[in-house]
């Protein structure tokens, strides 16, 4: 069993016991409820490469990455350094996050926040939507065909922007069949957990213009968003390194800044 099939075992019963608690009729009234998601689409488009900063306590390569006692305070460095979405891990087993990380960061940042977790039903959609999300990852290694479509149709229907998760070839033309338009490409292999950063410009050129790109997993600082930039990236997917540095402020500026450098590729 690879990992990410244990991984959606352990989101399957964690998944069940909620259901369990909370009848999906409520979980639908409550995503009703909530403020309109925004659209990330247009910010993404934008000139240059926008960064999205992760809240991320532990992963199941590294372990416990950092304490984070108070992610509303971190996502509001990140929004501060130029952050233009803020990505919250939600699974519990492996990663250590949340619903209620994702409802104390939609609290405390006016960008867009990503459900970053292992969906497989819709019944995860709506929870992200009733705790304010505006985006949700769904990964296609994760799901067969019939159900990405669904999850994606469903997405767009609560009006949640999927970002579709792909690391090879064969996982990029199903993206685009499914009518993906928002892609990230990841070098970490979710099941062997092994990065390999060739992997964004050897899939890239498989991704139309109109699409757009997301490199994620093992940005290390400037220099790789900068290398990214010119292999096509839109915007770029980063954790570990700002959740490990001292000051997450400044660490996603820089990242923020070199996505703006001059010789980075202009979008009209
Ligand atoms: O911490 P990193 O290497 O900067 O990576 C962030 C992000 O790409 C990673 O957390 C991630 C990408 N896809 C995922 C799917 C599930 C869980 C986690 C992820």
């Amino acid at each position: 069993m690879s990992v990410l099939d244990e991984i959606i075992d352990g989101v399957r019963v964690d998944l069940a016991e909620r259901e369990a608690l909370t009848p999906l009729d409520e979980v639908k009234a409550a995503a009703h409820r909530a403020p309109d998601a925004v659209d990330p689409m247009p910010r993404f488009r934008a000139a240059g490469v926008s960064v999205i900063a992760e809240v991320k306590r532990s992963s199941p390569s590294k372990g416990a990455l950092a304490t984070i006692t108070d992610p509303a305070s971190l996502a509001a460095d990140y929004e501060a350094g130029g952050a233009c979405t803020i990505s919250v891990l939600t699974e519990r087993r492996r990663f250590g996050g949340s619903l209620d990380d994702l409802r104390a960061v939609r609290k405390a940042v006016s960008i867009p926040v990503l459900r970053k977790d292992f969906i497989v039903t819709s019944y995860q959609l709506w929870e992200a939507r009733a705790a304010g999300a505006d985006l949700a990852l769904l990964i296609v290694a994760a799901l067969d065909q019939n159900r990405l479509e669904g999850l994606i149709e469903r997405a767009h229907s609560i009006g949640l922007t999927p970002l579709v998760e792909v690391h090879d070839e064969e996982e990029v033309d199903r993206a685009l069949d499914a009518g993906a338009t928002l892609v990230g490409v990841n070098a970490r292999n979710l099941k062997t957990l092994d990065v390999d950063r060739d992997t964004f410009s050897r899939l890239a050129p498989r991704i139309p213009d109109d699409v757009v790109r997301v490199a994620e997993s093992g940005v290390r600082g400037p220099h790789d968003v900068f290398e990214y930039a010119k292999q096509g990236a839109n915007v770029v997917l980063v954790g570990e390194t700002l959740v490990r540095g001292r000051d997450p402020r400044a660490a996603v500026a820089d990242l923020v800044a070199a996505g703006a450098h001059p010789a980075v590729k202009r979008r009209d």
